[in-house]
Parts: C-alpha cells; structure tokens; sequence
C-alpha cells in the first residue's frame, strides 16, 4: 500500500508559506510511515508561489479568491491523481481552504466518498455569511454547493451530499453557519457531545450517520485546531476546550481499523505562530496523527 505525501505549504488570511508541513517532512514523517510499512512517494512540496495569480483584490468579503481558487485547483488534480492510482493521498496544511482541492480530488476519484471533519469549526460559511472573508472558513460551503455561486471558483463542483458529512470537535460556530448546517441536516457532534458520550460512542455514532453499512470510503479531514490548544498550540484559530490528546488519537485509530480510509488532510500546522517548543509540539503531534490515523496504535497491543 502506498500513501501520497502532497505538501501544501499555503496561509491564508496573510498569503505566505505555512512551513506546516515542511516541519512535519522534516521532522520524518516519511520514515515514520514507512516504518509502518507503507511505500511513501513525496514529491516535493507544492510550490504555490509559482501560481501567479497578477491582481487579486477582493470579491466581495473573500481574500485571495484568485490564488486560493488555482492552488486548490491543482491540488484536486495532484489528489485525484493519486486516488487514481489506489494511492492514499496525505495532504499537509497549510490553509484548511485547501480541502476545496483534496476532497473534490478524492471524490472525482471515490464519487460514494464521505467526509469526516475534525474541526473546531464547521469550515461551512458561504460568500454570505462569512465574516472574516477568510476562505478557510469556507471550503464546506463549495463542495456541498451552498450559497451564491462565486465564478472563480467554478471548477468546484458541489459533488458532496450533507448526508455524506459529519463532524467531531465544534467548539466555534458562526451564527450563518449554525443556520446552515440547521437547514442542511448537517450531522455534527460537538465537544459538548464527545463530553456527554465519550470520543468512542461519537465516533461510532458518526460512522452510523455518513457510514452506516461501512460500505463507502472515508476522507478524514483533519484540522489540528480540534485539539485542544494545550495539545496543539500552533495554529492559526486556537480555540479552547478543545479534544484531548488521546481522543485526537483515537478518532485516526478508529477510522483506520474500518479499513475504508482513502485519503488524509492534516491542516493549520502554522509554525510561525509560536515559540519553538510549541511549535515543535504541535509538529509533533501532527506527525503522530497521521501515523494513527495509517495503522499505528498509540497503546501498542
Ligand atoms: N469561522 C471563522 C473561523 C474559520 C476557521 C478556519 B479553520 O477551521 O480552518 O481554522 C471565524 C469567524 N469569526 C472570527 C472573529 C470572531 C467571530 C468568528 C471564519 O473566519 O469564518
Ligand atoms: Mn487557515
Ligand atoms: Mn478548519
Ligand atoms: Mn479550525
């Protein structure tokens, strides 16, 4: 089995270079999988700086629509690609805008795919409801074809269904987006739930929802910003409260043992946000999730 490395090294709001997932290659994730015995194929990270994107003002609320839109774009093709081929894309964020590009990639090639979010937030306004104009906040609302089209995002084709989604870890969720996962029958369990039930009963309770005869493949999108920021402090929008350690872990082992995992984003690693021991922490961290979530059990049996 071969898993695809796609480096993403993109931030948004603030274009620049997330060195996110630099410090996790570097900190060896690739040994570390194949020492799991995965085949890794890692072709450099993306160097979106090559897009050139000439003006890109604002459309509306959205920043960096123009760039954001041709990275994503090249990052569905890049996924799809892999999927293709029956390799297990591992996208590294990097911007969770990018995830516009990863699971419309995993679903050209996966159409009965579904997504499980781990998130602190629900990622789901639409050029409406946003208020930051960050599209980080967003890329729900494109694959699923909410809101008012936005023409330079055209090549995103709204090919997930809300039954195919579920979400773990919200903690902060805008009044808009509220309202739309109300109106669109959006599954999710916040960390009031995973409190109330434990992070086993919600994780079983969400493969119910989107899953339930285990039959179709699973995209987990997985946003570091759900942990809790004592766990995972470097990262764009800490929010407290947040998923243990341990839980974090245990969302990726249970979803690799139903053996239907096609595809991986581990998001919003952004070094340049702390002091090097929470940075080197959070890349820690990260690097352990993916392993997890690839077949390594935490509590060796
Ligand atoms: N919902 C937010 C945060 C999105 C986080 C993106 B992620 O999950 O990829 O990290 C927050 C909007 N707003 C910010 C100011 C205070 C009120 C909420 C937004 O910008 O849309
Ligand atoms: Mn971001
Ligand atoms: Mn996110
Ligand atoms: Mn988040």
């Amino acid at each position: 089995k071969t898993a695809a490395i796609v480096g993403c090294p993109f931030r948004c709001p603030r274009v620049g270079v997330d060195q996110g997932p630099i410090h996790l290659v570097e900190a060896g994730l690739v040994d570390q999988l194949t020492e799991l015995g995965w085949k890794v194929n890692f072709d450099g990270h993306h160097q979106f700086e090559e897009v050139n994107v000439a003006a890109d003002p604002p459309i509306g609320k959205l920043k960096n629509p123009r760039l954001v839109s041709k990275v994503t774009e090249a990052v569905a093709k890049v996924v799809g690609g892999h999927a293709k081929k029956g390799e297990l894309p591992v996208t590294l964020g990097g911007d969770h805008s990018l995830a516009m590009g990863t699971i419309s990639g995993t679903l050209d090639a996966h159409p009965d795919a579904c997504v499980i979010w781990i998130d602190a937030h629900a990622d789901i306004n639409t050029a409406e409801t946003t208020d930051s104009g960050n599209i980080h906040g967003m890329p729900v609302s494109f694959l699923l074809g909410l809101g008012s089209p936005v023409p330079e995002f055209s090549w995103v084709k709204p090919a997930l269904k809300p039954e195919r989604l579920v979400y773990i870890g919200l903690r902060d969720i805008d009044a808009g987006e509220k309202r739309i996962l109300k109106e669109n029958n959006i599954k999710a369990f916040s960390m009031h739930e995973v409190d109330k039930y434990g992070i086993g009963r919600v994780v079983e309770m969400a493969l119910d929802h989107v899953n339930p005869k285990r039959a179709y493949p699973i995209h987990l999108s997985f946003d570091v910003d759900a942990l809790d920021p004592s766990v995972a402090p470097s990262t764009g929008t800490p929010v407290r409260g947040g998923l243990t350690f341990r839980e974090g872990h245990y969302i990726c082992e249970a979803i690799w043992e139903t053996g239907l995992l096609v595809a991986l984003d581990l998001m919003e690693v952004n070094p340049s946000l702390a002091d090097a021991a929470s940075v080197q922490q959070t890349v820690t961290v990260g690097c352990s999730l993916v392993r997890a979530a690839l077949g390594k059990q935490l509590v060796r049996r």
